[in-house]
C-alpha cells in the first residue's frame, strides 16, 4: 500500500477500536519510525537481497544474528517483553521485534497504524531463546547447500499485464478434466481486475456441468533467499497453488502467468525443482540411507561419480540429522518404519540433494510435534538463506514458526486476502479495521479471519455498519458479521488497497542478464544418469525393495503346502494306463492353471500402487519412462522365478512325472514362460485402468475365461468362439507340458497332437511381448496426459 493510499483510506472507514489505538499509537510514535513507515503489504518483492544480506545490513536490529553480550541482553529482554513494555522500546517500534508470540497480538492491537521500520519488520520478533540449541548448530551445517545454483525469481501474475509474454498466456485455455471432469473451455479472466493466477475445474455430473473456480487471481512473487508460506483454512487452495506454482498442474488450465525469472515454465526446470509433497511417497521396504543414495544416484549430474553421489546422500543424512535412523526401513501401513517426522525429513532430503533452485513443501510440518516443526523450518529457512527460493503451504504454524517466513500469502476460499512480508500482515490487518483483542497467536489469528470468524477481532466500522443496516439478515448472533460477508470484505480491502501496486510492482523486468533468463526456458532436460545407469539403478532398487513380498513366509508357505497336497493327491501317478494319463493332465492343467492365475494378480498391483512415486520421480525427470518400465519388469523375474522351482521341485518327484532331467527342466522352462506371459497381462490390465478394483474385476473375468478356453474342461468348443483359446496363456501351458510328458511315448494325448511344440513357445513368447508392449503404451499414455 502506498503511503498516499493510506493515508487517504477513503474506501475503509477505519474502526473505532482502530481509532483508539491510533491515538495512542501517535502518543508513542517516534520522529524515527514516521520518517522509516513502510506501508503494510508492500513487501519490496522485486528486490534481490536475500535473506542473509538483509540480516547483515541489519546486525544491530536483529537479535538472532548479534553475539555475545548483544544476543544475552536480547534475550534478557524478551523474556520481560510480556511483562513489561517500556514507553522507549515502544516508541523504537523494537518493542514489536522483541514481545513474544504471546503477547503479539495485543502490542499490535496497541500500536495499530505504527507500521514497523523494514529492518524490525524484518527481524525475528519473539525470543530465540526458545529454540533447541541443535536448531541454532544445524544453521552452520548446510555445506554442499553452499555450492552455487541457478537464481529463481518466480513471479505469479495476470496475464492482461503480460502483453509481450501472449504467446504462453492462457486466459482461455481449457480445463484438462480428472476422472468424472471433462475438458472444456474456460471463460476469459480479462474482465475481472485483479483475477491473476485462476484455476477451474468442470465437475460433470448425471445430468449438469458445474464449473468451479478454486483459485480466483493470485499474484504474488518469491526470490532467491526467501520463504514464502501459503496459509489459509483447509480447502482454501493452497495445495492447488502450490502445485500450479511448481508445475504439477497442466499449463492449460491456468489462467494468468505464473514465470521463473521472467520465463514460462520449461522442462528444464523439473531437475532445478524439488517438490515435496503432502503425502510422505516412499518405498516402505527401502532403509533411509538406501533411500538417499537412490535419488542421488538417479538425480545428480552425470559429471559426478558415484562415490561423489553417495557422499551426497551421506551429507544429507548428516545435515538432516538423519543418521541415528539412516539403516533403519522408511516403513508403512503395514511396516513399522522411522518415525513421521523422519520420514517428512526424508522426503525433503530426496529433494535438496540435488541442491535444487525452488523448493516447494506441501504441508512439511503436518503431524510433526512443534519441536520438530519448528527444526523443519529452521531447515528451510538455512536452505533459502543460501539463495534458494523456497515456498510452502503450512497449515496452523505456531508463533515460532510464522515469525521464520519471509513473505506470506494468506488464501480465503480460493481469493487472495494478503500477500506481502509475513511480519506485516498483522499490521496491514489492524489497518484494515481487524485487529486481535486479546493475546493471539498470528497465526491462529490470520486463520480466523480467513475464515470469517471475527471471535476477539475488532469489527470494521464499515461491517459494523453493515451488521447494524441489515440487522436480523446478516448478524449470526453474536453481533458480528456472517463468514461470508466479513470474506467479500477482505477480498476487497486486499483488492482496493494493495494488489494494484503488488501488480505493478511485479511488471518491472528482473535485473537478470540474458544467459540466465535463456537457461530456464530451455526445454532441454538434464538426466542424472545414462538410460543403461538407470535401468540398472532402478533394477536394484526394485529387488531391494519388493525382495520382502516375495520371501515372505506366507507366501511360501502357501506355495509349498499347495505343492504338498498336489504331490499327495497325484502321489506317484501312472503314465502308463489310460486313466492315469486322464489324472496327469488334470495335474498339468491344473499347474498351468494356478502359475497363470498367480502372476496376474501379483503384476496387477505394479502400476497402479507405484503410480504415486511414478508420478513423483518422473515430474522430476530422474529418468525415463522406458528405462523404468524395463527395470520394473524385468526386476520382478529373478524372485517370481524362485518360488516356482521350489513348487515343482515338490510336485514333479512326488507325482512322478517322467524322470529325466531333460524333462524335468523343459517342463521348468514352460512354467517360467506361463509365468511371464501371465504377468505381461497383469501389467497391462493394471497399467491400462490404473485402479486396482476395477483391474481386479477385468483380471478375474479374463483369467476365468482363459482358463475354461483352455482345452481341459471343454474340447469341443463352437467356432465362434473359438478363437478365444489362442489368447489364453493357460491353452498353451497345458499343451506345452502334455507334449513334454508324451513326446515321444504316444502321438496323442486327450486329443492333442505331440508334436515339438514350437507353436505353443511362439505363442507364449509373442504375449510376453505383446502384453507388455501394450502395458507400455499405456503407461506412456497416462504420462502425457499427465504432462500435456
Ligand atoms: N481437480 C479437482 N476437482 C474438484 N475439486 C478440486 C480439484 N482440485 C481442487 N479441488 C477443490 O479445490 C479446493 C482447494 O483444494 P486444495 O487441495 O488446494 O486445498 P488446500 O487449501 O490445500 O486444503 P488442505 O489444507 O485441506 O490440504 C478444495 O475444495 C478441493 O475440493
Amino acid at each position: 500500500m502506498e503511503k498516499g493510499s493510506q493515508s487517504s483510506s477513503t474506501t475503509l472507514a477505519r474502526t473505532k477500536s482502530d481509532q483508539l489505538v491510533e491515538t495512542l499509537a501517535a502518543a508513542f510514535k517516534s520522529p524515527r519510525q514516521s520518517d522509516q513507515q513502510t506501508p503494510p503489504g508492500t513487501s519490496e518483492s522485486g528486490g534481490t537481497l536475500s535473506r542473509k544480506s538483509s540480516k547483515r545490513v541489519m546486525m544491530g536490529a536483529s537479535p538472532r544474528r548479534s553475539s555475545g553480550d548483544n544476543n544475552n541482553t536480547y534475550i534478557r529482554k524478551s523474556r520481560s517483553a510480556q511483562m513489561k513494555l517500556d514507553l522507549e522500546e515502544l516508541s523504537s517500534g523494537a518493542a514489536l521485534s522483541r514481545a513474544s508470540s504471546a503477547s503479539l497480538g495485543l502490542s499490535f492491537s496497541f500500536t495499530g497504524f505504527t507500521v514497523p521500520p523494514d529492518e524490525i519488520a524484518d527481524s525475528k520478533p519473539f525470543s530465540d531463546d526458545d529454540i533447541p540449541e541443535d536448531v541454532e548448530a544445524r544453521t552452520c551445517k548446510m555445506k554442499f547447500q553452499t555450492e552455487p545454483t541457478l537464481p529463481i525469481y518466480l513471479k505469479a501474475r495476470d496475464g492482461e499485464l503480460c502483453k509481450d509474454q501472449r504467446t504462453w498466456l492462457t486466459l482461455s485455455g481449457s480445463v484438462f478434466s480428472f476422472g468424472q471432469m471433462r475438458t472444456c473451455k474456460v471463460t476469459s479472466t480479462k474482465e475481472r481486475r485483479f483475477t491473476d493466477v485462476t484455476y477451474k475445474v468442470i465437475i460433470k455430473g448425471m445430468t449438469s456441468c458445474e464449473e468451479r473456480d478454486i483459485l480466483n487471481g493470485i499474484t504474488g512473487a518469491v526470490n532467491p533467499g526467501e520463504v514464502l508460506a501459503l496459509m489459509g483454512p483447509s480447502g482454501s487452495g493452497k495445495t492447488t497453488l502450490l502445485n500450479l506454482l511448481g508445475g504439477r498442474l497442466i499449463q492449460s488450465t491456468v489462467g494468468g502467468s505464473i514465470t521463473y525469472n521472467d520465463q514460462p515454465y520449461s522442462k528444464f526446470l523439473k531437475s532445478r525443482i524439488g517438490f515435496v509433497t503432502q503425502d510422505d511417497v516412499l518405498f516402505p521396504h527401502l532403509t533411509v540411507k538406501e533411500t538417499l543414495m537412490y535419488a542421488a544416484r538417479l538425480r545428480l549430474p552425470k559429471v559426478l561419480t558415484r562415490q561423489q553421489k553417495e557422499k551426497r546422500a551421506v551429507d544429507v543424512i548428516y545435515e538432516l540429522g538423519l543418521e541415528r535412523c539412516q539403516d533403519t526401513m522408511i516403513g508403512g501401513s503395514f511396516v513399522r518404519g522411522v518415525s513421521g517426522g523422519e520420514r517428512k525429513r526424508v522426503c525433503i532430503g530426496n529433494e535438496i540433494i540435488i541442491n535444487p533452485s525452488l523448493l516447494f513443501l506441501d504441508e512439511p510440518t503436518s503431524g510433526l510435534d512443534s519441536t520438530t516443526a519448528l527444526r523443519t523450518i529452521q531447515t528451510l529457512q538455512d536452505i533459502a538463506e543460501v539463495g534458494k527460493t523456497v515456498i510452502t503451504t503450512i497449515h496452523q504454524p505456531s508463533s515460532r514458526l510464522f515469525h521464520k517466513f519471509d513473505k506470506l500469502i494468506l488464501l480465503g476460499k480460493g481469493s487472495l486476502l494478503y500477500f506481502g512480508k509475513a511480519s506485516e500482515a498483522i499490521v496491514y490487518f489492524s489497518s484494515i479495521g481487524c485487529s486481535p483483542l486479546i493475546a493471539m497467536n498470528p497465526a491462529e489469528f490470520l486463520l480466523d479471519l480467513a475464515n470469517g470468524n471475527l471471535t476477539d477481532i475488532s469489527v470494521p466500522s464499515e461491517l459494523e455498519d453493515k451488521v447494524q443496516m441489515e440487522n436480523s439478515e446478516t448478524e449470526t448472533g453474536n453481533g458480528k458479521p456472517p463468514p461470508a460477508v466479513v470474506h467479500e470484505y477482505l477480498v476487497e480491502a486486499y483488492e482496493s488497497r494493495v494488489a494494484d501496486t503488488e501488480k505493478k510492482k511485479l511488471m518491472a523486468p528482473l535485473p537478470l542478464d540474458e544467459e540466465l533468463k535463456s537457461k530456464v526456458s530451455s526445454s532441454k532436460r538434464q538426466w542424472g544418469a545414462s538410460w543403461w545407469q538407470q535401468y540398472c539403478i532402478l533394477f536394484c532398487r526394485g529387488i531391494k525393495e519388493r525382495k520382502h513380498d516375495y520371501f515372505s513366509w506366507l507366501r511360501i508357505t502357501q506355495v509349498l503346502s499347495t505343492a504338498i497336497i498336489l504331490g499327495l493327491l497325484w502321489w506317484q501317478s501312472d503314465s502308463k494306463t489310460i486313466r492315469g494319463r486322464q489324472d496327469q493332465a488334470g495335474l498339468l492343467f491344473f499347474i498351468a492353471v494356478f502359475w497363470g492365475f498367480f502372476p496376474v494378480f501379483t503384476a496387477i498391483f505394479t502400476f497402479p500402487q507405484e503410480r504415486a512415486m511414478l508420478g513423483k520421480e518422473r515430474a522430476a525427470d530422474m529418468y525415463r519412462l522406458s528405462a523404468y518400465f524395463l527395470a520394473r519388469t524385468t526386476s520382478d523375474l529373478p524372485l517370481d522365478l524362485i518360488l516356482p522351482v521350489l513348487f515343482l521341485l515338490v510336485v514333479y518327484f512326488m507325482a512322478g512325472l517322467r524322470l529325466s532331467a531333460s524333462h524335468f527342466f523343459l517342463s521348468m522352462l514352460t512354467v517360467f514362460l506361463c509365468i511371464v506371459a501371465a504377468q505381461g497381462l497383469g501389467l497391462a490390465i493394471g497399467a491400462t485402468l490404473m485402479d486396482l478394483k476395477r483391474a481386479t474385476t477385468l483380471a478375474s473375468v479374463t483369467v476365468m475365461t482363459f482358463m475354461l478356453a483352455g482345452g481341459y474342461f471343454v474340447k469341443k468348443v463352437p467356432v465362434f468362439i473359438s478363437w478365444i483359446r489362442y489368447m489364453s496363456f493357460n491353452y498353451h501351458t497345458y499343451k506345452l507340458l502334455l507334449k513334454v510328458q508324451y513326446q515321444d511315448i504316444m502321438p496323442t494325448v486327450n486329443g492333442i497332437k505331440t508334436d515339438s511344440g514350437l507353436k505353443e513357445v511362439g505363442a507364449l513368447v509373442a504375449m510376453i511381448f505383446g502384453y507388455r508392449f501394450l502395458a507400455y503404451l499405456s503407461l506412456r499414455k497416462m504420462q502425457l496426459h499427465c504432462e500435456a
